[in-house]
C-alpha cells in the first residue's frame, strides 16, 4: 500500500510525541530512587497523614468532637474532650450542680452511663450531672477543701437520685432473667437479695444530701485503692471487711474521716455511700429528672 505525504507526516508527529513521552516519564521515574528524600512534601502523602492521626483518635474522645479537633485535642492534654453537658437550669429551690460548687472533683455519673448494676441508663438521668442540696454540697466543698490540702480530689459517681430512678431499680430486681452485670457487680449475691442492704426503695439519694464517691490522686488522676470498686455489691464493700489489705483500709478510712469531719454518716455495708446528718429534707423524696 501506497503512503501519502500526508500519512508520513502523521507517523513522524506520532514517532515524536511518542519520545517526548518516554523522555517525560524517565524523568519521574528518576526522583523516586530508594533512599532518596524528597525536598517537597507530598501533598497526598499529607492529607494521608492527617486521615491516620483523625480515626486513630476516634475510639477515644467524645462523639461530639470533629475528627480534627479530636487529634487536635489529643496531642495537647492526651485525654479525650469531655462530652459537653448543657444544664436545664430548672432545679427545685435548695438544689444545686454540684460541679458548679466543687469544679475540682471528677465527675463519673454511672447511672447516665450503662456502666452500672444494671447495664443501661437509668431512668430520670437525661444528663451526666450530679445535683445535691445546698446544705450538702457546702459541706462536701469542705470536704474537698480539706482533701486537696493533702494531695487529693473527689470523684463523685451518684448524688441526688430521682425516685424513677429508684423505681427502675426496684422494677429491673424482679426479672431474674437480665443478670447482664451479675459478674461485675454483684457475683455473690443473688438479684433477689440485693434490696437486703445493698439496694433501697425508699433511697436517701431521693432526699438529696447523700452521695456515691471516692478520692482520685490530684498527681495522677488515678483512684485510690479501696479494695473494692464503686457499686460492687458485696461483703467485701463493707467498713471494717476483713477481705481487704491495711492499705485499702487506711483508704477507706482517709475518705470516712474527711466526710464525717464534715458531718456526713457512713453507710456500713457500702464504703462510698454517705448521708448528711443535718439533712435539709429528711422526710421528702423528690423526684425531678437530672438535667
Ligand atoms: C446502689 C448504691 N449505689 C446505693 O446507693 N445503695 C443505697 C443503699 C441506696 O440505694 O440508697
Ligand atoms: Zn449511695
Amino acid at each position: 500500500m501506497k503512503r501519502s505525504p500526508g500519512n508520513n507526516l502523521g507517523l513522524e508527529a506520532v514517532a515524536l510525541f511518542l519520545i517526548m513521552v518516554l523522555l517525560l516519564s524517565g524523568c519521574a521515574t528518576d526522583s523516586h530512587k530508594p533512599g532518596q528524600q524528597e525536598t517537597q512534601p507530598q501533598p497526598v502523602i499529607q492529607i494521608e497523614e492527617q486521615e491516620e492521626v483523625a480515626s486513630s483518635s476516634q475510639t477515644q474522645v467524645s462523639v461530639s468532637a470533629k475528627p480534627a479537633q479530636q487529634a487536635d485535642v489529643k496531642m495537647k492534654t492526651g485525654k479525650p474532650e469531655p462530652e459537653a453537658v448543657v444544664k436545664k437550669q430548672n432545679l427545685p429551690k435548695g438544689f444545686v450542680y454540684l460541679d458548679e460548687v466543687i469544679p475540682s472533683a471528677e465527675y463519673d455519673i454511672r447511672y447516665y452511663s450503662d456502666y452500672n448494676f444494671i447495664g443501661t441508663r437509668i431512668d430520670g438521668y437525661n444528663a451526666p450531672l450530679a445535683i445535691m442540696s445546698a446544705e450538702g454540697a457546702k459541706a462536701l466543698k469542705a470536704v474537698s477543701k480539706d482533701l486537696a490540702s493533702k494531695g487529693y480530689r473527689l470523684k463523685i459517681f451518684d448524688a441526688y437520685r430521682p425516685q424513677k430512678a429508684v423505681n427502675h431499680f426496684v422494677r429491673w430486681s424482679k426479672d431474674s432473667k437480665d443478670i447482664a452485670m451479675k459478674e461485675i457487680f454483684y457475683p455473690d449475691v443473688a438479684k433477689q437479695d440485693l434490696f437486703k442492704g445493698y439496694l433501697a426503695k425508699k433511697s436517701g439519694h431521693s432526699r438529696g444530701s447523700t452521695v456515691d464517691l471516692t478520692i482520685v490522686s490530684a498527681k495522677t488522676g488515678e483512684e485510690l485503692d479501696m479494695g473494692s470498686g464503686f457499686d460492687f455489691l458485696g461483703d467485701i464493700s463493707s467498713h471494717g471487711s476483713k477481705k481487704i489489705t491495711a492499705a485499702q483500709t487506711k483508704n477507706r478510712n482517709l475518705l470516712k474521716n474527711a466526710m464525717v469531719r464534715q458531718g456526713f454518716e457512713p453507710y456500713s455495708k457500702e464504703w462510698w455511700h454517705y448521708t448528711l446528718k443535718k439533712e435539709p429534707y429528711p422526710k421528702k423524696y423528690f423526684d425531678f429528672t437530672v438535667e
